[in-house]
């Protein structure tokens, strides 16, 4: 019989932590399994971790007819991740299965043979599904925003998966592009300043990556400190900063920026971030509910906390972990954040708020709301080049994942520019 082959028995160890403890992918990156695997095999069970939890949905179709009760927990967690590879990771169906079997509690080693050949014959049955529906919790509220047709495209963005998108410290993507390209990386300058790559592999070996010649954002997540349009000397708040990738932005333009915080864990990636790219920011390890700043800033960066509804195409544990009965206090905490930090900017100043998220209330409704409580503040128009007309909406931008699907998607943003008329209270 065939050995447990540390990697899967590692991807699996990842998927159980996700559907039966409520883990996330990246809080389990220190695991015994994960720590034990060579830098490639670590990165090659996480690649069939993420596959598995993508195609999640399709194999459970697959498996429905031939199950009369649901299997044990881990007996499905096996079979997604043997089905996902053979059916959309390319694995070759006598490895996959005898490697499930290999995995399998010894009491389920039949059932899991004889579930694992079905998979493996299901190759055209798999490819005429659709991509597996979110949630219905989810997926409810984005029917009410977006429509149906527009979630079973998202959805369908979420399967393919994610790019590699990289901002040049700079600005100039084509340079970056046509570097990459001239090292044989195949990399496409986005229209909107970004730099696309169409293949991941391991970031830090990039060129360009020692010398923080470019940092990896979505180009989505690149748009708000963009629509700021901060410049050298602008004193500016980078109000919920870590891991950074925005507080790079903004003091690549040369900009004094104040970068804060609530999470010192993130900050030091925040740090590592700017060291690595020789720019410089103030650090602030802080509750932005309870700190007040010296002096009112020029403008003000609220990429507040919320559900990373966005990002669900990167991170595809996302829908199994989010509790729907605390996204309120989220909301409220944008609000909340919203609210202080309109009272720090000096007159004519501007804030931008953000969040990946899907959702109205972190994005549109929740930017309505924040100009009916603070009449000091209006809506400004959101002008950067690159930007199609169907990604402005009156209240700003709405990014969504099923944009851009001949290029490979973004990440789902809202990003409003609001600028301060009153006098500052600081
Ligand atoms: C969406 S992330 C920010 C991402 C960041 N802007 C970037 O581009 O890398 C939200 C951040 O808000 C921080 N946060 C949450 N509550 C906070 C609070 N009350 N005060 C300050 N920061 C807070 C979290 O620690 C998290 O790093």
């Amino acid at each position: 019989m065939a050995r447990k082959d540390p990697v899967r028995a590692a991807a699996l160890g990842l998927l159980d932590g996700v559907w039966s403890e409520g883990r996330s992918l990246s809080d389990q990156i220190e695991t015994e399994a994960l720590a034990a695997l060579a830098p490639p095999d670590r990165a090659r069970a996480q690649r069939l971790a993420v596959l598995a939890l993508r195609e999640a949905g399709r194999i459970d179709r697959l498996l429905k007819p031939h199950l009369r009760k649901a299997p044990p927990s881990r007996v499905q967690a096996l079979l997604r991740l043997a089905g996902a590879e053979m059916l959309a990771g390319g694995g070759a169906a006598h490895g996959v299965v005898d490697a499930a079997v290999a995995l399998a509690p010894a009491a389920q080693k039949g059932l899991v043979n004889a579930l694992a050949r079905k998979l493996a014959g299901a190759g055209d049955a798999h490819a005429a599904l659709p991509a597996p529906e979110l949630p219905g919790w989810l997926r409810g509220r984005l029917m009410s925003a977006h429509g149906k047709a527009a979630v079973q495209r998202m959805e369908a963005a979420h399967l393919r998966g994610a790019p590699l998108d990289l901002t040049p410290r700079n600005g100039d993507a084509a340079a970056l592009a046509a570097r990459l390209a001239g090292q044989g990386i195949a990399a496409e300058a986005l229209p909107t300043g970004s730099v696309r790559l169409a293949v991941g592999g391991q970031v830090s070996d990039l060129p360009g990556f020692d010398a923080g010649d470019w940092w990896v954002q979505d180009a989505a997540a690149a748009l708000p400190a963009r629509a700021l349009g901060v410049g050298p000397g602008q004193r500016v708040l980078d109000l919920c900063a870590a891991p950074g990738g925005k507080t790079l932005q903004l003091a690549a333009t040369g900009a004094e920026v104040t970068a804060l915080d609530i999470s010192e864990a993130r900050l030091a990636r925040l740090r590592a971030n700017l060291a690595r790219c020789g720019l410089e920011a103030r650090i602030v390890a802080g509750d932005a509910l309870d700190w007040t700043p010296e002096a009112p800033f020029d403008a003000i960066l609220l990429d507040a906390p919320c559900s990373a509804t966005g990002t669900i195409r990167r991170h595809p544990d996302l829908p199994y972990l989010r509790d729907p009965a605390r996204l309120r206090e989220i909301f409220a905490l944008q609000a909340a954040l919203i609210d202080r930090a309109a009272g720090w900017l000096r007159p004519g100043g501007r804030m931008v708020f953000s969040t990946c998220s899907l959702l109205p209330e972190e994005g549109e409704a929740q930017a309505r709301a924040a100009l009916e409580r603070h009449p000091e503040l209006t809506a400004q128009p959101i002008d950067l080049p690159g930007l199609a007309p169907e990604w402005h909406v009156p209240e700003g931008l709405r990014l969504r994942p099923d944009f851009w699907p001949e290029r490979g998607g973004m990440d789902g943003f809202f990003v409003a520019l609001w600028q301060h008329a009153g006098p500052a209270r600081v």
